[in-house]
């Protein structure tokens, strides 16, 4: 028997009880890479063992009784956290990656950028129908990048059952975003323009 997710799709933001502490040991580097942006640099967060365990562990429990069958993790910053969770799952671990970058047969989704396009692809055997897949990254902007995630392994007939991350940022409407295509968003910790 399948259990089910703890409904966030009234909510801005997720409900891991780490998100405050996670959130702590995030550092915002101001006007990066251009002016007027807040990078939410999760590098901090990688280098303190307990916070990196404590991230993991979250994640590990919210899914790990969900019969979930692969991580699909988005290239690059999602591997970093896609990787540790499919291996403490004991599920697979599929990349997401930019465009030419796999080298067998790919299938792909092209999505709009503030300035032009970008491209994600993903291996056309990654999945079979009706698999059930977590999509993670590290962090959701414009949502953009995640809905083209799951667009691809929709196409492949595999179950979208949660896409998720570390850091939302809710005032650029991406989680909004997502969720109005049908997908329950995750996220640990949230951040507004001014944090
Ligand atoms: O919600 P969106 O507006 O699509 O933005 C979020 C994406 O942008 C960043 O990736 P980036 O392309 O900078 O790649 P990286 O992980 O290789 O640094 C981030 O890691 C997400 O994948
Ligand atoms: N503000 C931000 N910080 C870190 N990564 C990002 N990717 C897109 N926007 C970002």
């Amino acid at each position: 028997m399948t259990s089910t997710l703890a409904d966030t799709s009234s909510q801005q933001n997720g409900t891991s009880v780490y998100g405050d502490y996670i959130k702590s040991v995030i550092r915002t580097v101001r006007d990066w890479p251009n002016p007027g942006v807040n990078f939410r640099d999760i590098t901090p967060l990688l280098q303190n063992s307990a916070a990196f365990r404590k991230l993991i562990d979250s994640f590990v429990h919210r899914y790990q009784e969900l019969n979930i069958d692969a991580i699909a993790a988005i290239d690059a910053r999602g591997f970093i956290i896609g990787a540790p969770l499919a291996y403490e799952m004991g599920c697979s671990f599929v990349p997401v990656r930019k465009k030419g970058k796999l080298p067998f047969k790919t299938i792909s989704e092209t999505y709009k950028l503030e300035y032009g396009e970008a491209t994600v692809e993903l291996n056309s055997d990654a999945f079979k129908k009706g698999d059930r897949i977590v999509v993670v990254d590290d962090l959701i902007a414009t949502g953009g990048t995640m809905l083209a995630a799951a667009k691809l392994i929709e196409r492949t007939g595999g179950e979208v059952v949660e896409t998720a991350a570390i850091i939302d940022l809710p005032e650029l409407g991406g989680s909004r975003h997502i969720r109005e295509a049908g997908h329950n968003v995750f996220a640990v910790c949230s951040f507004t323009e001014s944090e």
